[in-house]
């Protein structure tokens, strides 16, 4: 599948579907909070196994209670693609069964 940036107005518009996702510096980005740190781990944990479905991966920070996720593509010298957008969808609709909850 050919792949190509996504416009600043594209990438507003997708947006709109992922609250509590945001973009800046040509990435995409959100942080989850848990109970504590087996919640956190877990989420991570499924995330790379999409990540690898996908073949499309993103930065992730676990901390205690604490997941960050920052994704842009780079195969394209660091922009947003849909496949960030698609990355992004598919670990909203995972979290809510590790108890995530916005930051
Ligand atoms: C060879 C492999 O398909 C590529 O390196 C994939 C792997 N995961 C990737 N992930 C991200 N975020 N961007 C990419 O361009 C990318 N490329």
């Amino acid at each position: 599948m050919a792949v190509e940036p996504l416009t600043d107005q594209e990438i507003q518009r997708r947006l709109e579907q992922l609250p509590g996702w945001s973009f800046a510096d040509d990435r995409l980005s959100r942080t989850y909070v848990f109970k504590g740190h087996p919640q956190a781990a877990g989420l991570v944990a499924e995330i790379a196994t999409i990540q690898e479905e996908l073949d499309h991966h993103s930065d992730l920070n676990l901390g205690y209670n604490k997941v960050g996720v920052t994704v842009n593509t780079h195969s394209v010298g660091g922009k947003v693609t849909a496949l960030d957008f698609e990355l992004a969808g598919r670990i909203e609709e995972i979290a809510p069964r590790h108890g995530a909850r916005a930051d």
